[in-house]
């Protein structure tokens, strides 16, 4: 049923049938009953209609509306029988009929009531238009509308002196059920339809109405509650009710009947309202779902629905683009069309009991692409339920983890393993060393730790580059990789250090084996920048249970081995001893006294002669520093040098030298002697290095064209190259005077020197020491003599020992000369004698 009606009533009454609201107390008569007999049992039954039957059954209905059709004119109808003017067949539902399709048949067929019928089709009782809409909850709309907001019809005036049955034909005229008497003293009566079927009852039709009609007639001011109004007609049993206006005259007839149809108007405005809104809530709804189907299609998570036996419904774009499966392809499938195999039935079976229980199941799960590639994915599944409850649908939604799975490796590798050379780091070592200590005191088997640091490296790095000392790293590590053995562990520890660790071992014949291959390794030359070059390294071994019973005990004694083998001469392998450990902790306290020196300015600046060859002439001063320690007596600047680098004092240190070189060059200010003084390449990469050495020589006032700054080959680093330029530029500008210190053991080209603003090259001893015997030493030397005079550069040559060596530097071209043979460098007091004698 679709009438407005239906609709009207359906959400209002939803859930009541007619057998709640049905009147049980059927009244039938004989079909042979006369009309009159028929309006006696009504007045008696105090009912609206009565039913007639035979012995087939109801056949028909006669209602008080219908009194108002007879001729009440003429008696003799009172007599018709009552099948003559009855309304047939009789409309009748079933007991669990909706109220609402009730209602609506009645509106449809235009009548008040309706026959209910049992199971077996048997008459049950009658449902009025007016039980159904009692049923309704109709306080509130009564009580919140006056009388006059609803049409109250202009009454039927009848005067007191018409007869019922005149009266009978002006209410069928006018189609009033109801009618005011008016009477000659101005008071007002009622006559309705009930009351015509008591007049024909009580053989009355032809009684004037001043003798029969209802008086007074029961009234209710216009601006009244409608809920008055209903109130006041169940109170008395009306159905009709005079309306007055404010002069207390009868301005409308209200008929019971009349309040339910506008009530009935107003349940469908109120309705159409509600459906409005319903309506105008699916809208938004709808759109909330386009939404949502938008958010669908352009989310990157790929998105699957399926039905409850599994079968795909839809996929949107980023499944497709994620599995390779178009839509047309997914859909009518089931999930295991993605599936890798790698999971078992368990995990699926899990999965399925997880999302019945609970409505939801996320994890991690390998799925298989169109192409037959595997990969990881984030899935998150749920149940979709309908409105009441159960599972309709399943929405999965998934994105491939590949990246982040690798993201996740890389950061496990990058904890365990060393980036440049993809072997174990320092920690996975030390947990693996951790292991192979617990398992060797458990099974009483020796271990051993291999430590090694690859012997001049920093060389590599300083004169060639960080890329070039990374391109080692990574070709040591391999030869490492190559010389062990499956089992046996290799570790990067940082910088050039690296470890080999033999989880069980046989003894030191055993790892001495071992040693050898390492070492052995590096025999052939590294091809590193298109140049080869020949690195070394220096192995120290310390063995469980022998030297150590902890881990950081082996570490530590290994270490101290190694440096051992270095000091014995590089390229060698060493294992602990006891007088090894001492030296190790010798380190220490040197470290520890030079931090001391530094803070205590203890450190002396000494002077070696620089000599003109030709003249023999004194020329100027190379600044070396001196540290002589109460404990450990003199210390080589080699060693502290090399400390001080290591632990960031060089700075502090080469400040310390400056000002001792420009406060003395201050106080031999008559001799303007120039002084050279080493810098090495940390403290020319410091930004403050300018800044500070100008503050020094203004504060002294020594002219800057008397000092001159030695600086090695690891100082002109490729990469750093531009801004060395920049600084070297700034120092030259300054009238400092700028040398290469030991030429030709680094890596740079004279052609290269030659875009660098240096005044002077100095030769190293290692080339002059073999001089003038060795070949070789001595082409190489004319070679940079000859080169540096052609490009303008004074060459001087470091360690000359002999007259012999003299002769041949003399015969080069060398211009200047430093050595023992000329003099050992001397403190400040010593030198100025020496500065004296030569003037
Ligand atoms: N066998 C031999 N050796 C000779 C001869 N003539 C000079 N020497 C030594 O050769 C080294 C020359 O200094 P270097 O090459 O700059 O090498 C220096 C330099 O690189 C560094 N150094 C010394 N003083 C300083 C300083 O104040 N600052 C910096 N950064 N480094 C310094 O320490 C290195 C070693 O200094 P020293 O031990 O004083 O060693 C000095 C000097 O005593 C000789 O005829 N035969």
């Amino acid at each position: 049923m679709n009438s407005p009606l239906s609709s009207a009533l359906t959400p209002l009454s939803s859930g009541q049938t007619v057998a709640m609201v049905l009147q049980k107390n059927l009244i039938c008569c004989s079909p042979h009953n006369s009309v009159q007999q028929a309006a006696q049992l009504m007045q008696q039954h105090n009912i609206s209609c009565i039913l007639i039957k035979d012995e087939q059954g109801i056949i028909g209905i006669w209602t008080e509306s219908d009194c108002k059709k007879l001729d009440l004119s003429d008696n003799r109808v009172l007599q018709q029988a009552v099948s003559e003017v009855m309304s047939s067949p009789v409309l009748s539902v079933q007991q669990q009929c909706s109220t609402s399709d009730a209602a609506a048949l009645m509106k449809q067929q235009n009548v008040r009531r309706l026959l209910v019928t049992g199971p077996a089709q048997e008459a049950i009782g009658i449902v009025t238009q007016t039980d159904l809409i009692y049923q309704q909850p109709l306080e509130h709309y009564l009580m919140l509308r006056d009388i006059r907001s609803i049409l109250v019809e202009l009454p039927l005036l009848l005067q007191a002196n018409l007869t019922v049955a005149q009266a009978a034909v002006l209410m069928r005229q006018t189609q009033r059920d109801a009618a005011i008497v008016q009477f000659e003293n101005s008071e007002y009566g009622i006559v309705t339809e009930r009351d015509l079927v008591h007049f024909i009852a009580t053989d009355r039709t032809l009684c004037l109405l001043a003798e029969v009609a209802t008086r007074p007639l029961l009234t209710l001011p216009l601006h009244s509650s409608l809920l008055q109004a209903v109130r006041l007609l169940r109170e008395h049993g009306f159905r009709h009710l005079g309306v007055t206006n404010s002069d207390g005259k009868p301005a409308g007839l209200l008929s019971h009947n009349h309040i339910l149809l506008n009530m009935e108007h107003l349940y469908i405005n109120e309705l159409k309202a509600a459906l409005q809104a319903r309506d105008k809530a699916l809208r938004s709804s709808e759109s909330s779902l386009r939404l949502a189907s938008k958010v669908i299609e352009a989310s990157h998570d790929a998105v699957m629905i399926t039905d409850t036996a599994g079968i795909i419904q839809s996929v949107n774009p980023s499944f497709c683009k994620l599995t390779g499966y178009s839509a047309e392809e997914a859909i009518g499938q089931t999930p295991t069309l993605l599936s890798s195999g790698k999971h078992d039935g368990t995990f699926y079976q899990q999965m399925w009991h997880r999302l019945q229980q609970q409505g939801y199941w996320q994890g991690e799960i390998w799925n298989k692409r169109k192409n037959g590639e595997l990969y990881p994915e984030w899935l998150s599944i749920s149940a979709v339920r309908g409105d009441c409850g159960t599972v309709n649908q399943y929405a999965a939604i998934f994105s491939d983890i590949t990246e982040r799975k690798k993201r996740e490796q890389k950061i496990h590798e990058l904890a365990y393993f060393d980036e440049l050379t993809g072997l174990a780091n320092r920690r996975l070592y030390q947990d693996r060393l951790e292991q192979a200590l617990a398992n060797a005191k458990r099974h009483n088997h020796q271990l051993a730790v291999l430590f090694l640091d690859l012997d001049l490296f920093k060389r590599i790095n300083d004169t060639l580059g960080h890329q070039a000392g990374d391109d080692a790293l990574r070709q040591v590590a391999r030869r490492l990789q190559k010389a062990s053995r499956s089992g046996e562990s290799v570790a990067r520890l940082g910088g050039d250090e690296f470890t080999v660790l033999v989880p069980e071992c046989n003894g030191v014949a055993e790892i001495e084996k071992l040693a050898q291959r390492i070492v052995a390794q590096f025999e052939l030359p590294f091809h590193i920048q298109h140049k080869e070059l020949v690195l070394t390294t220096s192995v120290g071994i310390s063995i469980y249970p022998q030297h150590g019973s902890t881990a950081s005990e082996l570490l530590k004694f290994a270490d101290a081995a190694m440096y051992q083998a270095k000091e014995s001469g590089r390229n060698k392998y060493s294992f602990y001893t006891s007088c090894v450990g001492q030296r190790h902790d010798e380190a220490l306290q040197l470290e520890q006294a030079l931090r001391k020196a530094l803070a205590q300015q203890q450190l002396e600046v000494h002077y070696q002669p620089k000599i003109d060859l030709q003249t023999g002439q004194l020329h100027s001063l190379e600044a070396l520093v001196r540290w002589h320690d109460k404990d450990l007596g003199q210390v080589s600047p080699e060693r502290f040098i090399a400390i001080a680098e290591t632990l960031g004092l060089i700075q502090q240190l080469g400040q310390q030298v400056l000002r001792q070189v420009c406060y003395q060059l201050q106080a031999w200010a008559e001799l303007a002697v120039p002084v050279a003084v080493n810098i090495s390449a940390k403290e020319l990469a410091d930004p403050l290095f300018i800044p500070q050495l100008m503050q020094i020589l203004s504060e002294t006032a020594v002219d800057p064209k008397l000092l001159e700054l030695e600086i090695t080959e690891s100082c002109l680093l490729p990469e750093r190259e531009n801004q060395t330029r920049h600084v070297l530029q700034q120092l030259r500008q300054s009238g400092i005077r700028l040398a290469i210190d030991d030429f030709g053991t680094g890596y740079s080209s004279l052609s290269y020197l030659r875009h660098l603003p240096i005044n002077s090259l100095k030769i190293d001893r290692s080339f002059i020491k073999a001089l003038p015997d060795n070949t070789s030493d001595k082409q190489i030397t004319s070679a940079i003599i000859a080169m540096a005079n052609a490009l303008g550069l004074d060459v001087i040559a470091e360690g000359v020992e002999t007259q012999a060596q003299q002769e041949f530097l003399l015969a080069a071209g060398c211009q200047y000369g430093q050595g023992y043979l000329f003099g050992k460098a001397t403190n400040a007091t010593t030198t100025l004698q020496l500065l004296r004698q030569n003037l």
